[in-house]
């Protein structure tokens, strides 16, 4: 078994504004793993008590949607994750803007949000971290992708990295790389379960039970990514060994060949990007 690195304890308080599934997917993998302490997490969100609720008794973390506690909770946390969907961005930063004090860090994991459009909306420089996560964050396999605003001190950077490192993988970017990163990594999995459904689809066609069919699937995703990480193989080397020259996976290539198959995979990758753009663009008019 490969040991994890040691992330130090986080011991101070992280308000989630937004309890939705990326907060819990990033509050599970910090539970999980360790590394702060549930009573140190905070989770707001608008309306669901019963979403509150849920997550109190499945993590021990304090969840709040009463508009006073709520005010009273992100004027005072050192590190505030951003979290909703971003549709809820702006009027929810314009809300928080005047609460905060210089020194609050601001972390966002809301797709096509930029730091720009963020100082905009709170109407002050604060330090300002994007992200781009991914829900694998939940069992700590998370990918995400990281830029800093140039308020953000060495305290602040080791605090982001401290909170993504104990959820998966990190890669700090330049921000104009972010959307293309939100295509490969932050909605990557659904790519993987679309095709994963595809294939527990044709096995259930094909006759096999539906179970076994899933366990195949899954097995073999699971496989094949852990080969191409242990191997240190590219993937198209090990695509060679698994296709015998006029064999059977050759055949099915051909198929996904016929369907053009890598460049769709590119297109929706692109076209990802472009959505997080005009996601972006959505929200940066709303500083006129
Ligand atoms: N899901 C994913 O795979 C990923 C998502 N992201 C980003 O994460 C963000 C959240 O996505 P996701 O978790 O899927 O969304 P969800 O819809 O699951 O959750 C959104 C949450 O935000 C809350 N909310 C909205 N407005 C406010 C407000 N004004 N004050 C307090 N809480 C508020 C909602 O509360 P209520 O339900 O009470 O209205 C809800 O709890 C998005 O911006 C997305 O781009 C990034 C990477 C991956
Ligand atoms: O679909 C979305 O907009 C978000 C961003 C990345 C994954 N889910």
């Amino acid at each position: 078994m490969c040991q994890q690195p040691a992330i130090p304890l986080i011991n101070h308080k992280i308000v989630f504004y937004g309890a939705g599934s990326m907060s819990e997917a990033i509050v599970r993998g910090m539970i999980a793993r360790n590394v702060i302490d549930s009573n140190n997490i905070v989770m707001l969100n608008r309306s669901s008590n019963e979403r509150l609720a849920e997550l109190r008794s499945r993590y021990g973390v304090l969840g709040c949607n009463d508009p006073e506690q709520k005010m009273e909770h992100l004027r005072t946390a050192p590190v505030i994750v951003l979290a909703m969907k971003p549709k809820d961005a702006a009027e929810a930063l314009r809300v928080l803007g005047p609460v905060l004090s210089p020194d609050q860090l601001v972390i966002s994991v809301i797709a096509g949000l930029t730091v720009r459009t963020i100082h905009g909306l709170l109407g002050a420089p604060q330090p300002v971290v994007r992200t781009m996560p991914n829900t694998s964050s939940s069992i700590g396999l998370g990918a995400t992708g990281i830029v800093y605003s140039k308020e953000v001190n060495e305290e602040g950077r080791r605090t982001a990295l401290n909170i993504f490192e104990s959820v998966g993988i990190t890669a700090v970017i330049e921000e104009e790389r972010m959307e293309t990163l939100t295509g490969i990594s932050g909605s990557g999995p659904a790519y993987i379960y679309y095709m994963m459904e595809a294939m527990i689809a044709a096995g259930i066609r094909g006759g096999l039970p539906p179970q076994q069919s899933t366990e195949l699937t899954v097995q073999t995703v699971l496989g094949a990514a852990r080969m191409v990480q242990q191997t240190g193989e590219e993937p198209a080397a090990l695509r060679k060994k698994v296709t015998s020259p006029n064999g059977s996976t050759q055949a099915a290539i051909e198929v996904l060949e016929k369907a053009d198959f890598f460049e769709s995979v590119i297109a929706a990758v692109n076209r990802c990007a472009e959505r997080s753009r005009e996601m972006g663009v959505a929200l940066e008019k709303e500083l006129s």
